[in-house]
């Protein structure tokens, strides 16, 4: 669906943001994109969606080189970026306005996500608060039902009951033939929701992995005292160490999506390298 070949990327010559970065996604996955502030994350999809050109290499979406921004990509392409204008009009005018440009966009599945995100269909959008306002257009990306939808900081300005239906309509919504890339830095928003993790650091991408096939390689739990020197990973928290330790009797555990960005991030290399190895090599 997207595949990102040898990406050089910088604002100014003197800060290199991103040096031969390679990335590929499926299709039938959630991606929670993960980096600290200032990573590049929202570089990166802009440079995917074609808001921001490779100074060298290329991202390309179904084999299309989306810096070209072919009709074709765009209409099959939804960005809901950080920051959003939206227009002083009311959402059902919106709707008129933009959702002819997305063949697929379903009407019925819009007003269902508005209804149940608890927006007024007949709401002024400049007049919505910033939480509705987001959670307005998070609803028209998902009935826009293209193949890919990126979100950038979908959560932030959301409050709690939202960031859980957030949650649950965005895990409704995906189709086989989709892809949905969410980018945070509050890993926990992800719970429950991504099915594969992507870590960006130091220019490149340092994870991108199912929850699954991590969970196959290492165990998240807390640890007692003597347990530590084998760990791969601790950190001492208020419920006590916890850690990161290989998976040795096949047992899956939920993936602390907080604890593994902390440890690939610190330079722990042990974590990143039982998990980034092939299976031949780990058996
Ligand atoms: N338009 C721009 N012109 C120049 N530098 C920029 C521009 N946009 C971003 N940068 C710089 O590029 C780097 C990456 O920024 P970016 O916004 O992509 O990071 P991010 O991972 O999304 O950060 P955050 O988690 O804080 O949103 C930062 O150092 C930022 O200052």
């Amino acid at each position: 669906m997207v595949e990102i070949a040898d990406l050089t990327f910088f604002y100014s010559k003197k800060k290199m943001l991103f040096e031969k970065l390679n990335l590929s996604l499926k299709p039938g996955h959630i991606y929670g994109l993960l980096g600290k502030n200032g990573a590049g994350k929202s570089t990166l999809l802009k440079n995917i969606t074609g808001l921001a050109f490779p100074k060298e290499g290329s991202c390309r979406i179904k084999g299309v080189d989306s810096s070209k921004r072919m009709p074709s990509v765009l209409e099959d392409l939804y960005f809901v970026p950080e920051e959003i204008y939206v227009p002083a009009v009311s959402i059902k005018q919106y709707v008129k306005d933009t959702a002819l440009f997305y063949p697929k966009f379903d009407s019925w599945l819009f007003e269902k996500y508005l209804e149940e995100f608890e927006v007024p269909l007949n709401g002024i959008l400049t007049k919505l608060s910033f939480g509705q306002q987001k959670k307005a257009l998070i609803s028209f990306g998902l009935a826009c039902c293209t193949s890919l939808l990126i979100m950038d900081e979908p959560t932030n300005g959301l409050d709690i009951p939202s960031k859980a239906q957030f949650r649950k309509i965005v895990a409704s919504a995906l189709g086989e033939e989709q892809c949905i890339i969410i980018s945070t830095h509050q890993v926990r928003d992800l719970d429950n929701l991504i099915d594969a993790i992507l870590v960006l650091h130091n220019g490149r991408i340092i994870l991108n992995k199912n929850l699954d096939e991590i969970s196959e390689r290492v165990s998240f739990r807390v640890l007692r005292e003597e347990e530590a020197v084998e760990a791969l990973y601790y950190e001492n928290t208020v419920k006590g160490l916890e850690g990161i330790v290989q998976n040795k009797n096949g047992w899956s555990s939920r993936v602390d999506m907080e604890l593994l960005f902390n440890s690939v991030t610190a330079g722990n290399h042990d974590v990143l390298t039982l998990i980034n190895k092939s299976d031949e090599q780990f058996i």
